[in-house]
């Protein structure tokens, strides 16, 4: 099935999206040339006989620095639908969070088994576990999916958040109804609250990633305070969709709405997927993760992994994060007289770790490209003892760690876990075993 106002590839698959840089910023695109409306965004009539209409991401008042929302102009407006029904939630999940106790130990899991064939995006979806609460608009969810078939006549979107999506294997093409995403491995893409899409796996499955769900504020880039006006993750590096539509929207298409953590479907006479030009800030986005500006001590200690973050989600109390999203890349260690691997800490925000590939650097063993551990709310941890042993001793040379590539779910919040999680075989027994044998050396 292709999609106008795309390159389209053999059996008219799409595979090379074109892009709008920018973060935050207004974007305007048209997949056909007059079909963006100039100098009104509501004009008595849409050119091109489209509909025109307004999808908000923040209230209408929140100051310009935070406001989100996009015009579209489509083939038939959203309203233009039947009546939603529940439908079976499979292995999703929504906050508040109460299958399981809070718990306070360290825990790591291997990477979910693969998925049956003719798993989707959305059926493959696996909650680990999450804050807050979905009717606050507060707190996160964090989801594993993996999927094995592409999402043709299906279109989900979730009223309940935005969804950062960071694959961990193989390639997903993200079909919104801004135009395409195409993200890999070392990729993350967000598709804005309540912006439909489906997923198709242009090279195949099994795929697999995961998925941090925002219920709170969207994700905006940090501050950079003394760091200056560049560095991190810069704004020209993050690709918003050019405007693309469905070529055969005139066909029945399941329509999946997650609502206030309930999955919700209605069967449309046409594909939501039709909108020929739009324009605005409320825009899904992709940002390759190595273009990330890793910035880092250049005399000694461990600065705080604050230093790492890519995107945060603010709560209503300055400097405290809804969540933050923060990406351990490749760079240069070269602090003196100074333990470089992550430091021994108890944190009172709670941390989710996921890792893209390779390893990393606070663990020798077990903390394997798909799986996850998650250090709650002043759980002690660190370097496992291996690590510890080994750059105690380290000669302090300057040195590039380079041979992996993980990422963090930080949430002011701890995280409860679904029943799923804490009972998973792929949870892995004896975790804390990696801390024992740190032997007393105090010499008094
Ligand atoms: O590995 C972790 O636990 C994440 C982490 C990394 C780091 O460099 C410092 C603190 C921290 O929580
Ligand atoms: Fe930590």
């Amino acid at each position: 099935m292709g999609t106008h106002g795309m390159v389209t590839g053999p059996g008219g698959a799409a595979v090379k999206p074109a892009y709008s840089p920018g973060f935050g910023n207004e974007h305007s695109s048209e997949a056909v040339p007059g079909a963006l409306p100039v100098g009104r965004n509501s004009p008595q009539r849409a050119p091109l006989g489209l509909y025109a209409e307004q999808l908000s991401g923040t209230a209408f008042t929140q100051p310009r620095a935070a406001n989100r929302r996009s015009w579209l102009y489509r083939i038939r407006p959203s309203a233009a639908h039947p009546r939603f029904t529940r439908t079976g939630n499979g292995r999703l999940r929504g906050a508040p969070f109460e299958e399981t106790v809070p718990d306070p130990n360290r825990l790591r899991w291997d990477p979910l088994p693969d998925p049956d064939p003719d798993t989707d995006f959305v059926s493959g979806l696996w909650t680990l576990g999450g804050n807050g609460d979905v009717r606050q608009r507060t707190g996160i969810a964090i989801h594993l999916y993996r999927a094995s078939a592409s999402m043709t006549d299906r279109v989900f979107g979730d009223s309940d958040g935005e969804l950062l999506i960071v694959p961990e294997r193989g390639t997903l093409l993200l079909l919104t109804e801004f135009g395409a995403l195409r993200a890999g491995p070392g990729d993350i893409a967000l598709i804005p609250r309540g912006v439909r899409f489906r997923v198709e796996l242009p090279e195949g499955g099994p795929v697999r990633g995961y998925v941090c769900e925002n219920y709170g504020t969207p994700f905006d880039l940090p501050e950079l305070g003394p760091i200056g006006a560049n560095g991190l993750a810069n704004p020209r590096d993050f690709l918003a969709p050019t405007a693309a539509y469905d070529e055969n929207p005139d066909r029945p298409v399941e329509v999946i709405n997650k609502f206030c953590g309930n999955l919700w479907a209605a069967v449309y006479d046409h594909s939501p997927l039709d909108v020929v030009a739009w324009h605005g800030s409320h825009v899904p986005y992709l940002y390759d993760l190595r273009r990330f500006n890793v910035l880092g001590t250049i005399s000694y200690d461990h600065p705080d992994p604050s230093l790492f973050t890519v995107l945060t989600s603010a709560s209503g109390t300055p400097g405290l994060a809804n969540a933050d999203f923060v990406v351990f890349a490749p760079r240069w260690l070269v602090g003196e007289d100074t333990f470089r691997p992550p430091y021994f800490h108890r944190n009172v925000m709670s941390e989710y770790m996921g890792l893209i590939e390779g390893s990393y650097d606070a663990k020798a063993e077990g903390f394997r490209p798909g799986g996850g551990s998650l250090h709650n709310m002043m759980s002690a941890h660190g370097p496992d003892r291996e690590t510890f042993d080994r750059a105690s001793a380290a000669e302090l040379r300057p040195q590039k760690t380079d041979d992996g590539l993980a990422f963090m779910f930080e949430t002011r919040w701890p995280v409860t876990l679904t029943a799923q999680a804490l009972s998973a075989g792929h949870l892995q027994r004896g975790y804390d075993e990696v801390w024992q044998g740190l032997e007393r050396h105090f010499r008094p």
